[in-house]
């Protein structure tokens, strides 16, 4: 089991609040911490969950009579259950105001566990940024007036006054410190179901848009916290808050509108976003010039003639390009199109085409499960090949050492390899050596995926795909095999060389 004390130092400054750095040197793949959540809940606006496992509700506790449970599920938290028996409160209550089951189980904790409730306290939630906002407003028509003129808490706790500005600033400890918990649940559950945990001591990593720590949580909620590149005693452990693959103006306003603060890190800080050009324009002025943001001079300057693009230009290509990609159809045609329409002003890697992209791969995938191969050409697995290799050349920068998106697009890039290496061989632009190679490639990229996957919890979609990589491996290593019998002079992946 990770011991937190020995693996973290928590310190504090007036910029970051506290922060966790290594309080000796660790290793990649290290697991840090082990922590269970003081609250669980469902997000904000989420539609009616059953109490105890948050799938799809259809009855209601046969004891307290107003919390939705499954048909899988007759209990809930017993002090929650106590609670809402001697509310008074309306049968339909909960499901009027589904969105006070969070903040009703953080205020319970004041009576129930009051070291877990005092931890909590502890946390930051931004009240003053927070205060006359429109979340703010949100929470107070949710969630603050509904318990209040209900009168939910009145006289039922002895060691706590609940007031609004008391849930107000619950609301806030989940918006501003939470974390997603998925698991033990099928895909389209996944979907619309997420939930998610307090974990007061992951909580207290500073962000940094490039983490070096990857955080797994299963589907009993256990968080687990890993490093994800060697860490140096006295370094600081980050989590990154927001997506790798926003551009920086993405993740900017991200984090200042749901964690109150701007970020300085060295990708947000550098216009090429570390060489990745995630947020970059092509230049008007010259053939293959990259016109990239100087936030200090507001200027958009290419890195070759450095000719300066007006701001109203950035911005309608930008917007032109974010409208077709949400309206885009999901089918390989429209997705090539738009792509090709918009790679004309901005750089490939811009993370609108990158997205779409990464849509264009998973509709080459679908055509290779579902359709009969003849549909499948050489020339879309090759275009799968190449956007997977784009891919990950951005992930490794983006998300270096152990990462859950490197995980996906490595599986994803050994299954195009795999497929492309078959179908040349069958059309016989190769043969068996090449094969071989080819197969060889893929293997090695399907290794380093499990390596990556395997800090997933078997219970996530991420953990199902391990079991999945893990079977494609026996798999291709038989087919290896029999490819090498195929030859004689080849064994064992080595041409045998005779020696006269
Ligand atoms: C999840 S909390 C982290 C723990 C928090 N510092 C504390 O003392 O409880 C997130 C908050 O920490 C601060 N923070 C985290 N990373 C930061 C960063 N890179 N720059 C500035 N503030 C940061 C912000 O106030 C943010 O809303």
């Amino acid at each position: 089991m990770a011991r937190f004390e020995e693996n973290c130092e928590i310190l504090e400054s007036d910029e970051l609040g506290r922060y966790l750095v290594a309080k000796r040197d660790l290793a990649r793949g290290q697991q840090i911490l082990v922590e269970q959540p003081i609250v669980v809940g469902p997000y904000w606006d989420s539609g009616i969950r059953c109490l105890n496992c948050f799938r799809n509700s259809c009855t209601i506790c046969r004891k307290c009579k107003r919390a939705p449970l499954c048909f899988d599920c007759t209990t809930h938290n017993e002090t929650e259950c106590e609670f809402y028996l001697n509310s008074g409160l309306n049968i339909n209550f909960l499901f009027d105001h589904f969105n006070v089951v969070t903040p009703v189980r953080c205020l319970l904790l004041a009576s129930s566990n009051r070291a877990k409730f005092d931890e909590m306290m502890t946390m930051e939630a931004h009240t003053e940024e927070r205060r006359d906002t429109d979340i703010w407003n949100a929470h107070e028509k949710k969630v603050v007036r509904p318990l209040l003129e209900n009168k939910a808490f009145d006289g039922k706790m002895e060691n706590l006054k609940v007031t609004s500005e008391l849930i107000q600033r619950i609301c806030g400890f989940f918006d501003v410190n939470s974390f997603e918990i998925r698991g033990n649940m099928d895909d389209a559950q996944q979907e619309e179901s997420l939930i998610r945990g307090l974990y007061p001591k992951a909580a207290l990593m500073a962000h940094n848009c490039v983490s070096n720590t990857l955080i797994s949580v299963d589907g009993d909620a256990n968080l687990r916290l890993y490093v994800t590149t060697p860490v140096k005693k006295g370094e600081m452990l980050f989590y990154n808050y927001t997506r790798s693959l926003f551009g920086t103006f993405e993740r900017r306003t991200h984090l200042k509108l749901g964690k109150y603060f701007v970020c300085t890190c060295s990708r947000c800080e550098d216009p090429t976003e570390l060489g990745t050009h995630l947020s970059s324009v092509k230049c008007t002025g010259c053939d293959d010039g990259l016109c990239s943001y100087y936030a200090e001079e507001n200027k958009w300057r290419c890195n070759k003639c450095a000719k300066e693009l007006e701001e109203t230009y950035v911005n309608n290509v930008l917007s032109d390009a974010r409208k077709d990609a949400f309206e885009c159809a999901n089918n390989i045609d429209e997705l090539e199109r738009v792509i090709a329409k918009h790679s004309e002003t901005l750089h490939p890697c811009n993370s609108i085409i990158l997205e779409l992209k990464q849509s264009l791969a998973g509709e080459i995938r679908n055509l290779c499960l579902f359709s009969p191969p003849s549909k499948v050409t050489e020339k879309l697995l090759l275009r799968k090949f190449h956007l997977c290799q784009e891919m990950l050349t951005i992930l490794r920068v983006l998300e270096p050492g152990i990462s859950r998106l490197t995980g996906i697009a490595l599986y994803e890039y050994h299954v195009a390899l795999w497929d492309l290496a078959r179908k040349k061989f069958e059309n016989k632009v190769i043969f068996v050596k090449e094969l071989l190679e080819e197969l060889a490639k893929a293997e090695g990229g399907l290794k380093e995926s499990i390596s990556m996957l395997l800090f997933e919890h078997p219970s996530t979609p991420e953990g199902q795909l391990t079991k999945r990589a893990m079977r494609d491996l026996k798999d291709l290593r038989e087919e290896i095999k029999q490819t090498q019998a195929i030859v004689p002079e080849i064994k064992n992946g080595q041409k045998v060389v005779k020696v006269n």
